[in-house]
């Protein structure tokens, strides 16, 4: 689904990384670890052809990112459905509205039962119509999950999901990705939390890569 083939980045200095190989194949599950400042959120933005490789090449369901159009692009990235780490929602929404903001930029019906559904899903039926300043770290976790899977997306990338929460909400997110993978749905999480990994080991069969000096590679069994 999403090929990185000898792929380099850098942001107009020095390279990030090189050399990267990378598959997500349909229904897998990966980590994504390293040092802060490695690259993790630039891989994630690759994958969904936010950023575009300095060099190598990149194929977003066998198409290469670069040869992508506009109209490609936007299609693709209906099919990508992205947490990213700081939420980014819209303050002045409430919480349903930036939930449903992915439909009505489609041009989709917003109250959809798909929706109250979702917010239920994620336990924050209770706070729809609250305005994301007024929810706790957890509550807007969820929220951002919410959003990057109301489109039905076939693959979730997820930049540190559980980075402000304490473990029980850790868990609980980590649930809901992994209830999503035993749906058919492609999951990578880019993370710090060693941890988090372990406890999804137990439940999901994950392949962990840490990104570090420049290199990606599978991880060792420490973790
Ligand atoms: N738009 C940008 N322009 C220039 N440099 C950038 C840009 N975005 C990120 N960087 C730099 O690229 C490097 C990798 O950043 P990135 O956010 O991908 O790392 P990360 O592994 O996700 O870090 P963290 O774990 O702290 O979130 C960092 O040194 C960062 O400062």
């Amino acid at each position: 689904m999403i090929e990185l083939d000898n792929v380099a980045y850098n942001y107009g200095g020095a390279e990030l990384f090189s050399d990267l190989n990378l598959q997500l194949a349909a229904g897998s599950f990966h980590f994504l670890t390293g040092p802060s400042g490695a690259g993790k959120t630039t891989l994630l933005k690759l994958c969904y052809g936010e950023l575009i490789a300095t060099s190598g090449q990149v194929r977003l369901f066998g198409q290469d990112a670069r040869a992508l159009s506009r109209d490609d692009v936007a299609h693709t990235r209906r099919r990508i459905g992205v947490v990213h780490q700081d939420c980014q929602f819209l303050d002045h929404l409430t919480l349903a509205e930036n939930i449903a903001l992915p439909l009505s930029v489609a041009g989709h019906n917003t109250t959809s039962s798909d929706l109250t559904d979702l917010l239920g899903w994620v336990g924050l039926s209770q706070q729809a119509q609250q305005l994301p300043p007024q929810l706790s770290g957890g509550e807007r976790q969820r929220a951002a999950l919410a959003r990057a899977v109301i489109m039905s997306p076939e693959i979730i990338l997820a930049d540190e999901p559980t980075g402000n929460v304490d473990w029980e909400m850790s868990q609980r997110l980590l649930s809901l990705l992994v209830e999503l993978n035993k749906m058919g749905k492609t999951v990578l999480i880019a993370t710090h939390d060693i941890s988090l990994i372990r406890a999804a080991k137990a439940q999901v069969s994950a392949r962990v890569l840490r990104l570090k000096d420049r290199r990606l590679q599978l991880a060792g069994a420490d973790i």
